[in-house]
């Protein structure tokens, strides 16, 4: 082994809690090291979140020239271009590349392009993509290296080579049929988008319904949405093989005997963490079952002197998530010893929003949750047509509720609407701060916006019994 080369931290993984720590311990002055073998920034920017989002939205423009008549515009012959809707995707990740290089430079963070390996405690061997290795060492490590699609190991899945979100968001075709494995959030988003674009899209979801772990109203108003845009829904699916190439022609079969025909096949069932071929052993590093990076609600791992942070450890996967992870471990390093001043993982907030047109938002308990634990709750719903700006927007769909505990405190929210992930601050800081209900349901709420509905929504809810 070379001398290694000293610095104050290390971090593999420049994904959302890699970068922002290392850009904040850059701009205290401290020289860091932040390696990453393929992209700048991590998922979020480059294949995730952002180039998703940018891709729905080219679906939602399509989905008002389809619509256009409804609202009074009349247009001649469109079409959808897919190379010029991944060239715009292009551009946005393009500009975000420079948004990150500037934080290096400003910070004076260092990035170091390759793949990192343990090979003693605190040090670490990077296989530079440019050739060659360099060897660090600190007593500061930092483990953001993130999580990739699940393959299973179903007979002729992977020589399907089906694709997974990174070579769907590329694509400059539109697939004839396109078949995804899987209804959760990937699944939902990508789906409604390809269907928008005018592909043939099938889900198949192995649970009875999709995102089986929302509460029967939320299931229920996401297969009928997604059945009126014409989007086939297969559920009860255990897959037994797969047959052909994805891009070509490829055949799933089922176990009940059916077969779905596709060209293209989507694989989105869920992520494994990459915390493979890492040198584990040498550093005293342990995985759980599940493959994550072991770790504490302060996101230590099992060798001291190494934390973990976002996907790899096992934290709800998230890029907000693995942002707040970033704050705990800055506030544990700022304060080390004060009692109870220091951030965990401990009963956070874990809001979601899926982005389908509309969206489903979701923070706190849904009703699956409060029945299974026990926990006595005063149900508010509302349709959202009773929210007024729906009206204006002809986009009438879904509903809003939320579960009301004991001191009239919120225990859960969730919307189905346009825009809805917008309203979650607004109920998680009535949340955190302990409010009750009625101090957002007192608010001068703006007339017409959709935020407006939420004096419809707690109206709703019975009075407490005495
Ligand atoms: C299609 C899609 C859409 C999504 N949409 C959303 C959304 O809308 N909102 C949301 O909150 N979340 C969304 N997510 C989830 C979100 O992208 C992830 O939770 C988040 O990006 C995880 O960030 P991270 O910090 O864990 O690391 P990542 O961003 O995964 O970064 C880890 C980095 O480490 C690198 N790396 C791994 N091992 C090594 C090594 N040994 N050496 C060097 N480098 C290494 C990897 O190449 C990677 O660049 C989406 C995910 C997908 C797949
Ligand atoms: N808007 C967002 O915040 C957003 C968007 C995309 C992804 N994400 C994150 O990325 C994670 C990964 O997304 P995902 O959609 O891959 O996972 P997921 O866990 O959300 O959904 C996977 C789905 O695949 C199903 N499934 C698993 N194996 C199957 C099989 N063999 N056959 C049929 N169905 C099968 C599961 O039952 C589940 O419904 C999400 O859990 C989420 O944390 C977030």
């Amino acid at each position: 082994m070379s001398t290694p080369e000293q610095y104050d931290a290390i971090i593999i993984g420049s994904g959302e809690a890699g970068k922002y720590l290392a850009w904040h311990l850059g701009t205290q002055g401290k020289k860091v090291a932040n390696i990453e073998d393929k992209r700048i920034g991590g998922a979020c920017p480059n294949i995730a979140c952002l180039p998703s989002k940018n891709v729905i939205h080219s679906a939602k423009v399509a989905s008002f020239f389809q619509r256009g008549a409804e609202f009074g515009i009349v247009h001649g012959d469109w079409h959808v271009n897919m190379e010029a809707v991944s060239a715009r995707r292009q551009r946005m990740i393009d500009g975000l590349r420079d948004v990150h290089l500037a934080n290096y430079a400003k910070s004076k963070a260092e990035i170091v392009m390759g793949f990192g390996r343990f090979v003693a405690p605190q040090t670490v061997e990077v296989a530079l993509n440019a050739g060659g290795t360099r060897t660090l060492r600190s007593d500061y490590i930092f483990l953001d290296t993130g999580s990739r699609a699940t393959i299973d190991p179903v007979p002729g899945l992977a020589e399907s080579a089906p694709m997974t979100h990174i070579e769907l968001l590329e694509l400059t075709t539109l697939p004839e049929h396109l078949l995804i494995l899987g209804g959760g959030f990937i699944g939902l988003e990508l789906a409604q988008a390809m269907r928008r674009f005018g592909s043939n899209v099938t889900i198949i979801e192995r649970n009875p319904t999709l995102v089986h772990r929302e509460d029967s109203d939320v299931t229920e108003a996401l297969h009928q949405l997604f059945t009126d845009e014409g989007i086939d829904i297969v559920t009860n699916a255990s897959v037994t093989y797969v047959e052909g190439t994805s891009g070509k022609s490829v055949i799933v079969h089922l176990s009940d005997g059916a077969s779905l025909e596709g060209t293209h096949l989507l694989v989105a069932t869920g992520r494994t963490p990459n915390t493979q071929n890492m040198g584990l052993d040498l550093a005293g590093i342990k995985t759980t079952p599940s493959g994550h990076f072991q770790v504490n609600d302060r996101l230590e791992t099992t060798a001291p002197g190494v934390w973990a942070m976002g996907d790899c450890a096992g934290s709800p996967h998230f890029t907000h998530i693995s942002f707040d992870d970033f704050r705990i471990i800055r506030d544990n390093l700022a304060e080390p010893n004060a009692a109870g001043a220091s951030r965990t993982t401990t009963n956070r907030q874990i809001p979601s929003v899926t982005f389908t047109d509309p969206e489903l938002a979701h923070v706190g308990l849904t009703e699956n949750d409060a029945k299974k634990q026990g926990i006595a709750y005063r149900l508010g719903k509302i349709p959202m047509a009773a929210a007024l700006r729906t009206r204006t927007l002809d986009e009438t769909r879904g509903f809003m509720k939320v579960l009301i505990g004991s001191g009239d405190r919120i225990l859960g929210f969730t919307a189905i609407g346009p825009g809805v992930g917008e309203l979650l601050p607004v109920i998680q800081l009535a949340m955190s701060a302990n409010l009750p209900y009625t101090a957002v349901h007192n608010l001068i709420l703006t007339h017409p916006t959709l935020s407006e509905g939420f004096i419809n929504l707690f109206n709703t809810i019975p009075k407490q019994q005495a």
